[in-house]
C-alpha cells in the first residue's frame, strides 16, 4: 500500500479505474448480498448477547496493535492509499477555494483526519472521483459543524445555544423560504460561518448527482443527527447519565447514518424511495449505522475518557448501569456491536434476493461498516485506541 503522493499520470489511471466501476475484490463485495436464485433462507432467531463475544478473548485485549480483540465486522474490500490521497488533495482545494478556509492548521487537521481514506474505504463502488468527493465533502462539513458547534474542546462549541445553531445549519441543506425582506439576512448568515457555508457547498455538489428523493432522504437523516446532538447536549447540561437503552436510542440518532444512506448516490445508482421506506430496510439501515457508531465509541473511548469533563460513550454508560469496571464494560460493548452486525447480516441475507438494487444497497451498508472499521483502526495510536 503506497503512502507517497500520487504522480499525475498514476492519478489519472486511478480515476480511469474508478470510472470503469468496481473490479476485483470490490466487485465481489458489491455482490455480498446479491440476489440468489434460491429461496430465501428461513429467518433464524437472534442469538443472545453473550454469544457475540468469543469466550477465549480477554476483556479489551487487542488481537494486534490496531484492531479490537473479538470485534466482528465485515472486512474492507479495498485499500488504495493513492486514491485516498487524491480525494484528500481535492478536498483541501475545496476547503481553501470554496469554503475560504486557508489557515495552515485547517490543512493539518484535515490531513490528520484523513477523510479521503474514509470515503475510499467506505464506498468501494463509487464510479468516479466526484462521487467520492460528495461523500468526502459531507464528512468534512459534518466535522466542521461538530467542531464549531458541539465539541467544547475544539472551536468554541458546547451545549449552550446549540439548538439554535444547529437549526441554522439544517437550513443550509433544507432552505428557508422567507419573505423577500428577510431572505438576504438568512443567506448572509449562512455564508458568514464555516459550518453552514460548508453544508451549503457540499449540498450543491450533492444535488448535481442525486435525485430529489435522495436529497430529501439526506435532509431527514441530518435533522435526526442534530436531534441526537441535542440529546447529548441535554445530558451534559443536566449532568445525568442515560440508561444504556436510552443511550443506544440516542446514538441511533447521533449517528453516522447520513454517511451510510448516501451509499446509493455515491455508488451512482438510486434505491427507490418505496424500497428505502420499507420497515425491514429501515431496520437494516439502522443496525448497520448504529454498529458503525458503536464502533466509533469503542475506538474513541480512551480519548473521551481523557477529557476533563464527562463524555458519555457506550462503555461508560454500561459501566455506570452494570456497576462493572471499564474493561468489562468495554467487553460488553464489543458484544453489543457484534450483535448489531450479526442481526444486520441475518436480516440482509433474505432481503437481498427481493431486488438487485436492494441487494446493492445492502452490500453498500456492509461495505461502509467494513471501511469505517478499517479507517478507525488506521488511526489507532493517533486519534483512536483499541481499549480503555
Ligand atoms: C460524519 C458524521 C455524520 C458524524 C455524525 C456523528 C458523529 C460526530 C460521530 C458518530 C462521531 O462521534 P464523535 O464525535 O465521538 O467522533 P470522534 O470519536 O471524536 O471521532
Amino acid at each position: 500500500m503506497s503512502t507517497a503522493p500520487v504522480p499525475p499520470g498514476a492519478r489519472s489511471g486511478r480515476i480511469a479505474a474508478l470510472l470503469a466501476g468496481p473490479t476485483g475484490i470490490g466487485t465481489a463485495s458489491a455482490r455480498r448480498f446479491a440476489p440468489r436464485p434460491s429461496v430465501a433462507p428461513p429467518a433464524e432467531p437472534a442469538p443472545s448477547l453473550a454469544e457475540h463475544v468469543p469466550p477465549d478473548v480477554p476483556a479489551g485485549a487487542a488481537e494486534d496493535d490496531r484492531h479490537i480483540a473479538g470485534l466482528y465486522c465485515p472486512p474492507a474490500v479495498r485499500d488504495d492509499r493513492a486514491l485516498a490521497d487524491a480525494v484528500n488533495a481535492a478536498l483541501l482545494a475545496w476547503v481553501r477555494d470554496e469554503l475560504r478556509m486557508d489557515e495552515p492548521w485547517v490543512e493539518a487537521k484535515l490531513l490528520a483526519f484523513d477523510p479521503g481514506r474514509s470515503v475510499m474505504l467506505c464506498h468501494p463502488d463509487a464510479p468516479s472521483l466526484e462521487h467520492l468527493l460528495v461523500a468526502g465533502r459531507f464528512l468534512v462539513a459534518e466535522n466542521v459543524v461538530d467542531d464549531y458547534y458541539c465539541e467544547e474542546e475544539e472551536l468554541g462549541g458546547g451545549p449552550d445555544g446549540l439548538g439554535a445553531r444547529l437549526l441554522v445549519a439544517q437550513s443550509a441543506i433544507d432552505p428557508s423560504h422567507l419573505p423577500a425582506a428577510y431572505a438576504p439576512q438568512w443567506a448572509a448568515a449562512l455564508d458568514a460561518h464555516p459550518a453552514p457555508r460548508s453544508l451549503v457547498s457540499a449540498m450543491a455538489h450533492f444535488a448535481a448527482l442525486a435525485s430529489d428523493a435522495q436529497l430529501h432522504r439526506f435532509r431527514h437523516d441530518t435533522a435526526n443527527l442534530y436531534l441526537g446532538y441535542l440529546a447529548e447536549a441535554a445530558d451534559l447540561q443536566t449532568g445525568r447519565t442515560p440508561a444504556v437503552w436510552e443511550y443506544l436510542t440516542q446514538r441511533q440518532f447521533n449517528n453516522f447514518r447520513p454517511c451510510l444512506t448516501i451509499t446509493d448516490s455515491v455508488g451512482g445508482y438510486e434505491l427507490p424511495a418505496e424500497l428505502f421506506a420499507r420497515p425491514d430496510v429501515q431496520r437494516a439501515t439502522a443496525l448497520a449505522s448504529t454498529a458503525s457508531t458503536v464502533l466509533n465509541d469503542l475506538y474513541s473511548l480512551r480519548k473521551e475518557m481523557a477529557l476533563d469533563r464527562p463524555h458519555h460513550n457506550l462503555p461508560t454508560v454500561i459501566s455506570a448501569e452494570d456497576g462493572c469496571d471499564i474493561h468489562e464494560a468495554f467487553r460488553r460493548s464489543v458484544a453489543v456491536h457484534n450483535e448489531l452486525v450479526h442481526t444486520f447480516e441475518h436480516l440482509a441475507a433474505p432481503l437481498a434476493p427481493l431486488s438487485p438494487v436492494l441487494a446493492r444497497y445492502l452490500a453498500g451498508l456492509s461495505n461502509w461498516m467494513g471501511g469505517n472499521h478499517e479507517w478507525h483502526s488506521g488511526l489507532v495510536g493517533t486519534r483512536y485506541a483499541t481499549g480503555p
